[in-house]
């Protein structure tokens, strides 16, 4: 156990320790005024079911904030096991204009893209919005869901993608 330093950790020491951390992978899509942009991001996280009510993280300098911020919406696509190499796209490795190129995208209530075989989708509006660092604390209210597939997730954990499984093992008689 180190004892706790007196001065606040470096980002490279926050950031070895965040990495121990396991998290769904999602693409988060926005559309409309601001046009339509999407990134990689894995800081979602549920605040309320009163109204169903959910949280993402966005780095203000990534190319596609702008789009969020003048849209006021964005989907949530969580992405399934088959969909690590979107996660890298989306991330970068794909300049932001063409991320959406190659496949159909869909729509539920706000317009912003739904990736159609995403493990699930979270169809929501920003209703508030918190500068830390940064990044910006979105919250979002949900407006619609897509339908929940029974297959494999995409985790993110130790800087490598990983594969949730869909099903525990059947019970022990
Ligand atoms: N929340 C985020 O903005 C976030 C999360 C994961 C990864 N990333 C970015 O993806 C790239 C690869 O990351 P990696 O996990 O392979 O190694 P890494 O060492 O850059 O990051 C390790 C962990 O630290 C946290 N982190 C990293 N950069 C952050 C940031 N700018 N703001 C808030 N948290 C951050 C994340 O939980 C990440 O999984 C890096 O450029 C990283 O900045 C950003
Ligand atoms: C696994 C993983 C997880 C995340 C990211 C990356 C990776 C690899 N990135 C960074 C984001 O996807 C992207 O790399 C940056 O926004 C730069 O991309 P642009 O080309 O500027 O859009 C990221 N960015 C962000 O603003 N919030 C987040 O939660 C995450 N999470």
């Amino acid at each position: 156990m180190t004892s706790p330093d007196s001065e606040t950790p470096s980002a490279s020491a926050y950031r070895e320790a965040m990495a121990q951390l396991a998290s769904a992978v999602h693409l988060v899509t926005t559309d409309g005024p601001g046009g339509r942009a999407g990134l990689t991001a894995t800081s979602v996280c549920s605040v309320s079911d009163g109204p169903p009510t959910l949280l993402v993280c966005l780095n203000r300098g990534s190319s596609a904030y702008p789009a969020f911020l003048r849209n006021g919406v964005l989907c949530i696509n969580t992405l399934t096991a088959a969909h690590e190499g979107l996660a890298a796209d989306f991330a970068g490795r794909v300049p932001r204009d063409e991320r959406f190129n190659g496949r159909e995208w869909g729509i539920l209530q706000t317009g912003a893209p739904v990736l159609p075989d995403a493990l699930v989708a979270f169809d929501c509006r920003i209703v508030d919005r918190h500068e830390v660092g940064t990044h910006d604390v979105l919250i979002c209210e949900v407006e619609a869901l897509a339908e929940i597939r029974d297959i494999d997730g995409l985790l993110y954990a130790g800087r490598h993608y990983r594969v949730l499984p869909r099903r525990t093992a059947p019970e022990a008689s």
